[in-house]
């Protein structure tokens, strides 16, 4: 049975630090899986009217958090789709409760890898600092522990494509799924961190 078969409309959630490639590795594995795509950045700004650095700046990261929670408890009422989440969502504990609707795979990239990638863009407020890598080492530290809740972990190096990415987590799904337990109301047993 194909991967897409096997999950039976069960939803991916990608989560990882910035830069680690949800939203780009994303799109691939939704093409891949004929599942739909929502990456919750993008739905936040369609929702808010504004950039994801236009509510840091002028609402604050908190008003981004409950906007972000809210954007991911209407997103847990879809199925047969392919979530890009924000690099931060796994700190709020409650947004465990809609995470656990599906299958979350943590993009596991080292912060010398993400500093190549994001050293010119300006589209990430918290890296707007005078280290922006010993800030994503401390962020990473700090998420570490919720990042490895997720049901797979992919180490992803410096030369993997996003398609080659794409296909790691393809053929890793039956084998995650095997070890994930589902009680009759749908959610699965996965304990949150
Ligand atoms: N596997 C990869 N190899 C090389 N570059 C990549 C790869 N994945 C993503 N990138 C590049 O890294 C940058 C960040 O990727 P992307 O926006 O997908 O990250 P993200 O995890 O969604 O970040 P954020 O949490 O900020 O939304 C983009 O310029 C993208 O083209
Ligand atoms: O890691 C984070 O906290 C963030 C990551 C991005 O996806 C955006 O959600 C925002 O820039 C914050
Ligand atoms: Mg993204």
């Amino acid at each position: 049975m194909s991967a897409k078969d096997l999950l039976q409309g069960l939803n991916i959630y990608l989560v990882g630090m910035m830069g680690s490639g949800k939203s780009t590795t994303g799109t691939h594995l939704a093409r891949q899986l004929r599942y739909r795509y929502f990456d919750t950045d993008s739905l936040i700004e369609q929702v808010a009217g504004q950039s994801v650095s236009e509510i840091f700046a002028q609402e604050g990261e908190a008003t981004f958090r409950k906007l972000e929670s809210q954007v991911l408890s209407q997103l847990s009422a879809y199925q047969r789709s392919v979530i890009s989440t924000g690099g931060g969502i796994v700190v709020d504990l409650n947004n465990w409760s809609f995470l656990r609707y599906g299958l979350v795979i943590w993009l596991d990239v080292t912060p010398a890898v993400l500093i190549q990638r994001l050293q010119d863009d300006e589209s990430r407020p918290l890296l707007q600092t005078d280290d922006p890598l010993k800030t994503l080492q401390e962020i990473l530290e700090e998420r570490r522990s919720r990042y490895e809740q997720a049901d797979l972990r992919i180490e992803v190096a410096s030369g993997d494509s996003p398609e080659s990415v794409s296909d790691r987590i393809i053929a890793a799904i039956p084998e995650v799924l095997k070890t994930r337990s589902t009680p009759p109301d749908g959610r699965t047993n996965g304990t949150n961190p």
